[in-house]
């Protein structure tokens, strides 16, 4: 990459990371959403919010390239890399309670099955190229990366880093990969991973969210769902089932409509969706506050090829303001003590990956 590219890259720029294929998408852009995919060529990025607000969502930059791990990491380390200094707000508990009541009364009135209330801890720093550098940095370094997207978006005044291990799907040829995943204990010295798996309540909030999904994937085709396992992260464990739709014949695969389907899957909305495809209301406020906490983020390949994440596990800027959000879902047997908890240990998981 030339001087003038890279700095192009660290003003505007953004990527996802697919481990399986030991391949990170790589593409510098001048501005955000202008595009109709229609007058696109692939490839492409797509980015929309957790509400999926934008009406013109994909995007296209002057320079889009494929680069290994290894070598993003030998790239990245010739540049400046600092730390963020943060100044962390206290972590509020008010908002995530009323979230919490209202959701259990939902549930209590037959109106849900599960909703995810979130919570956001904001900070002050105004984040420099030094610092992307050093955030990716501390993502690439991670030892678990095998089951994390990593992924980042960012121009000169707003932008997210993380690595998500919410995967929404996999596009190839006539076949779509998709996961359930829900269920979290922290990944402590101790932990009893079968007493985990067993456990009733993860068991019945897992199965809610293989329903939504099942619910809104059968109308593409054919879906397989596979065994229900453990997914290992260095800070937390998770419940993971692989699911496979194998799309009908001649059935072409369009990226948005099949998104709108499948999300907000209810890892992260609710079961079942409503209009808005999560319980949550769509006020003013709470679409500012939630950023891009659990939005859209894709790359379409080419016609047979596509990939779109989760954006959760991340941290988010806008000017010098900084926010890690976290959720956890809510059934029926929930305590809202052990959920506070789950909140801040996925908020210490992401400070951890992102070496804050
Ligand atoms: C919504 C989040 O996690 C989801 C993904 C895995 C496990 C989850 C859970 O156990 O509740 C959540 O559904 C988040 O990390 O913000």
């Amino acid at each position: 990459m030339n001087d003038n590219l890279i700095k192009n890259f660290w003003n505007c720029g953004c990527f996802i990371g697919i481990p399986s294929e030991n391949k990170i998408y790589v593409m510098t852009h001048q501005s955000d959403f202008k595009n109709n995919e229609c007058i696109l060529n692939p490839p492409y990025f797509y980015l929309n919010d957790f509400y999926m607000n934008h009406s013109s969502p994909y995007f296209k930059g002057e320079v889009f390239f494929e680069i290994s791990y290894s070598e993003m990491l030998k790239l990245i380390s010739k540049e400046f890399s600092e730390k963020p200094q943060i100044s962390w707000n206290e972590l509020s508990k008010k908002n995530y309670i009323n979230q919490f009541e209202s959701i259990k009364n939902a549930i209590d009135t037959g109106y849900l099955k599960k909703g995810v209330p979130y919570s956001s801890l904001n900070g002050q720093s105004l984040i420099s190229t030094k610092n992307k550098v050093y955030l990716i940095k501390s993502l690439l370094e991670n030892k678990n990366q095998n089951s994390t997207y990593i992924y980042g978006y960012w121009n000169q005044f707003n932008g997210f880093i993380g690595s998500t291990p919410e995967l929404l799907f996999i596009q190839n040829d006539c076949y779509v990969q998709t996961i359930a995943l829900a269920g979290t204990v922290p990944n402590a010295k101790n932990v009893n991973k079968e007493a985990f798996v067993n456990n009733q309540k993860m068991q019945k909030e897992h199965l809610l969210v293989i329903e939504g999904l099942k619910h809104s994937l059968s109308q593409f085709g054919m879906v397989s769902i596979g065994e229900t396992k453990i997914l290992e992260l260095p800070k937390l464990i998770h419940l993971k089932t692989d699911i496979l739709v194998k799309l009908k014949e001649n059935f072409p695969f369009q990226f948005e409509k099949f998104l709108k389907e499948i999300h907000p899957t209810a890892a992260v909305g609710s079961l079942p969706k409503n209009s808005q495809g999560n319980w949550l209301p769509q006020t003013k406020e709470e679409i500012l506050n939630r950023g891009y906490y659990a939005a859209p983020f894709g790359i379409i390949l080419d016609e047979n090829n596509s990939i779109c994440i989760c954006t959760i596990r991340g941290m988010q800027w806008q000017d010098n303001i900084v926010k890690i959000c976290a959720g956890g879902g809510v059934i029926l047997e929930s305590d809202i003590n052990l959920e506070w908890q789950e909140i801040e240990s996925k908020m210490d998981a992401i400070k951890y990956s992102l070496g804050l």
